[in-house]
């Protein structure tokens, strides 16, 4: 089903955070309905570093591609900035599309970006932004989805988010992200303004900006989509600290056996066995 299509009924579409072909794989397995390539979680995962723009469009793109082999569903993709001005964003849609993408989102930072939920951010004009949204609806060649993001709570409060969310709506948004509500009366106050105009989405990060709320109390507030970015990067990392000390203390995984898979685990939850009996299908035996 198109991302598209999905959007129109009422069950709040849960798109959890990825960044790889494993955890495209695994969350896939896990039963959602669509994937979200987070640019914060690639920064983590391959560059060990913080969200702060440091990651290319084409870094990006390979990774989606990786994700597309690996997994059927639609993955709403993170475009930061696009990239520079209206002409990066043309190309970034076009590029991040051939990559498989099926939602560009695109905010409202000055390039280069920081984490929505880190201090010091500045924002593009108004209409610096609604032009690049404009470009990138022009530049698309399938029916992907933009989802425009205001980043405008922290820098020049709530009114001017809604005001600057307006305009996007106008310049031709599918999906709304007002970045980081300081609470849930925020959230509230989003959902109320815009509800029925286009689906709403919510971004979940554990010790940021805005409270966590379950999917279900958004969809009651009326929001379409919430993400959980970078979920399950804190949760590796925890897990991958914890291995790592463990293994240099003990000299062995003994210890930790019981938080990983062993051998057969994981080449179970990878696919394995199916992937080898696909191989004797085609290795001209049959
Ligand atoms: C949504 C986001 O842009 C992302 O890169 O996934 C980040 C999430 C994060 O930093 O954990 C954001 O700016 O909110």
């Amino acid at each position: 089903m198109s991302l598209r299509k999905r959007l129109s009924s009422s069950d709040i579409l849960i798109a959890p955070g990825v960044y790889d072909g494993l955890t495209a794989a695994l969350a896939t397995d896990a039963g959602f309905e669509a994937l979200y390539l987070s640019g914060a979680a690639v920064a983590y995962t391959r560059l060990g570093r913080p969200d702060i723009g440091l990651s290319t469009a084409s870094e990006m793109a390979d990774t989606m591609a990786l994700i597309a082999d690996r997994s059927d569903l639609p993955v709403i993709m993170d475009a930061d900035t696009g990239f520079g001005n209206a002409l990066n964003a043309r190309r970034t849609m076009v590029s991040y599309e051939r990559a498989g993408a099926a939602a560009l989102q695109v905010e409202d930072q000055t390039y280069p970006k920081r984490c929505g939920h880190l201090s010091d951010k500045s924002l593009v004009s108004r209409a610096e932004m609604a032009d690049k949204i404009a470009a990138m609806a022009d530049a698309r060649r399938h029916d992907t989805l933009i989802i425009a993001r205001t980043d405008a709570i922290a820098v020049e409060g709530f009114e001017a988010a809604v005001d600057r969310a307006g305009a996007y709506i106008e310049a031709g948004a599918d999906v709304l992200f007002i970045e980081a509500p300081r609470d849930t009366a925020e959230l509230g106050r989003i959902a109320q303004t815009f509800k029925g105009q286009v689906p709403l989405l919510a971004n979940m990060v554990e010790g940021g900006a805005t409270p966590i709320s379950s999917a279900q109390d958004l969809q009651a507030m009326g929001f379409d989509i919430v993400i959980f970015p970078g979920g399950i990067v804190r949760a590796l990392a925890r897990t991958a600290h914890d291995y790592y000390s463990s293994l240099k203390k003990a000299g062995s995984n003994i210890p930790f056996a019981d938080r990983m898979y062993d051998f057969d685990g994981l080449n179970e939850a990878i696919g394995t066995p199916e992937m080898l009996a696909l191989g004797k299908r085609y290795d001209g035996t049959s």
